[in-house]
């Protein structure tokens, strides 16, 4: 017993794993100790989620060995490794749309003890953990009813009920709008004797929230830093074997012709309308919280939600009711924050994923060019896959955003909706995705990122709108601009421009 209380936590060593030719992981090695915070971090499919999943019980390795307590961690499923105490917030959602909120965040627990229990029981018992997540809903409120943003939450919540002692974060922050209140938990989780991994593609994170990182390229662990050399060019040269220069390229801001007015815009979220417009060769950013309106104004801008009052234009050419095809017809393109969701068709190889805009404007497939298009497209954005025939839903998260970015930049469309666009991308791509978006706005298009980044809006955006539960809170100039000035707009603070 005594012996068991020295080991690790956990200890990871010589973990390979194949899917088919992939090799995901070749020789993965990881550590993690009681109350410590490890990052586990590395380029798009270097093989962190592998390895998170591992660990997890969600699959076994092909060779090497997991210990938990110094003892054989043989899980048979998730299941026996949540029974452990470990637990997995995956990038993919894992709750029951049907189910209220509630019955997901108490879900394993539910499986454990009686299931008879009465939904407001359930909702009581669950209210702790959606509050110490930092989500307010209703705890009977349907989980698919809700946003992604808040969907993330729950997840949290769930694996805050589970009360884990090794807690593996796969890219959640990525979706929340307050990373800070996340590590705050994680914080106290560690303080308990909580183990954590945080996955996370964004530097900052990786220095605020851990005690050190280890670093895997090409399915290996590469490189151990400790608390001292968590600087943003030892971690990305040693994830990318490559230094990476300046992020943001600072561009004039562009004064042409308004290519997108929007109009009093009603959208399902924002009662109160929404007007602004957008020239060719801006980027303009749209900031807010989860559930201030940011995805639902997209979206309707793109013609996959209805619009509940006003409108908006493109090139003066008014798209009142606009459906999904007239509005790519007039050259709107949208990169969706639910990837899976909503932009690709996971059973479908890369090929025809980054086919299907033009699919119906040709009438028929020419799979030659098709082919052509996908090869390109995959060497130009560095999408890390065995060729262009396999399934999407094969590819690491991060690379299947990249082929999001692909489809809707290659389109060459004149307004492009950037929901998220770099959620999950890893930092070597995420510089070449933000000179493709700067390069796209050079070259005219008017551009409308929202972001719950806040460096990224920083540096790419020309002006910020800041959404305040639905409601257009101020808009700030590049030199009006901080983190500050957002964060105040965004929690309602400042003054309110209702275009009403
Ligand atoms: N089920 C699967 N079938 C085939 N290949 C897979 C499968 N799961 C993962 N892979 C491949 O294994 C490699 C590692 O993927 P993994 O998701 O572990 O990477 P990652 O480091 O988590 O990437 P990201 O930062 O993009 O999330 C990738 O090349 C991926 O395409």
């Amino acid at each position: 017993m005594a012996e068991a209380n020295t080991a690790p936590l956990l200890k990871a060593s010589g973990v390979a794993k194949r899917f088919g030719p992939v090799a995901a992981l070749r020789r993965a090695d990881l550590v993690v100790h009681r109350g410590e915070v490890v990052c586990l971090a590395g380029e798009n499919g270097s093989g962190k989620s592998t390895l998170a999943r591992i660990v997890a019980g969600a699959m076994p390795p092909d060779e090497g060995a997991v210990e938990l307590d110094g003892r054989p961690a043989a899980f048979g499923g998730p299941k026996d490794a949540l029974a452990a105490g470990v637990c997995l917030v995956s990038q993919e959602p894992t709750l029951v749309p049907g189910l209220s909120v509630a019955e997901n965040v108490l879900l394993p627990r539910l499986n454990r003890a009686a299931r008879t229990v009465r939904r407001t029981a359930l909702a009581a018992q669950a209210a702790p953990f959606l509050e110490r997540a930092g989500l307010r809903v209703d705890p009977l409120r349907t989980a698919g009813a809700l946003p992604p943003g808040e969907r993330e939450l729950v997840e949290v919540a769930k694996a805050l009920a589970a009360e884990p002692r090794l807690l593996i974060l796969d890219e959640v922050t990525t979706r929340l709008p307050d990373p800070e209140r996340l590590f705050a938990v994680v914080d106290g989780l560690a303080a308990q004797g909580c183990g954590v991994i945080v996955i996370t593609h964004r530097l900052r994170e990786i220095r605020r929230s851990c005690d050190r990182a280890t670093v895997l390229r090409d399915g290996s662990t590469v490189a151990e830093l400790g608390r001292d050399e968590l600087t943003d060019e030892r971690l990305s040269s040693a994830m990318v074997g490559r230094d990476l220069g300046e992020y943001f390229h600072k561009r004039p801001v562009a004064a042409g012709e308004v290519r997108l007015r929007v109009d009093r815009l009603v959208t399902d979220r924002s009662p109160h309308p929404l007007s602004f417009d957008v020239r060719a060769g801006e980027i303009v950013g749209v900031a807010g919280l989860v559930g201030a309106g940011r995805s639902e104004l997209l979206e309707t801008v793109a013609g996959a939600r209805r619009a509940r009052g006003g409108g908006f234009a493109v090139d003066g050419e008014r798209l009142n009711g606009a459906t999904p095809r007239t509005a790519r017809r007039a050259g709107v393109a949208l990169v969706p924050e639910d990837r899976f969701g909503q932009a690709l068709a996971g059973d479908h190889s890369i090929r025809d994923n980054l086919a299907v805009p033009w699919l119906r404007a040709l009438r028929r497939t020419d799979r030659a060019r098709d082919h052509d298009r996908a090869v390109r497209a995959v060497a130009g954005y560095r999408v890390r896959c065995h060729g262009v025939h396999v399934p999407v839903g094969t590819l690491s998260g991060g690379n299947a955003q990249k082929l999001v970015l692909a489809r809707a930049i290659g389109h060459a469309p004149k307004v492009l909706l950037l929901d998220e666009p770099t959620r999950g991308v890893d930092i070597g791509a995420r510089a070449d995705i933000y000179e493709l978006i700067g390069g796209l706005a050079e070259g005219g298009a008017a551009v409308v990122l929202a972001s719950s980044d806040l460096l990224e809006l920083l540096g790419l955006a020309d002006r910020i709108i800041v959404l305040a539960e639905g409601r257009q809170a101020g808009e700030l100039s590049r030199d009006e601009a901080s983190e500050e000035a957002i964060a105040l707009l965004a929690l309602g603070g400042g003054r309110t421009d209702d275009a009403a």
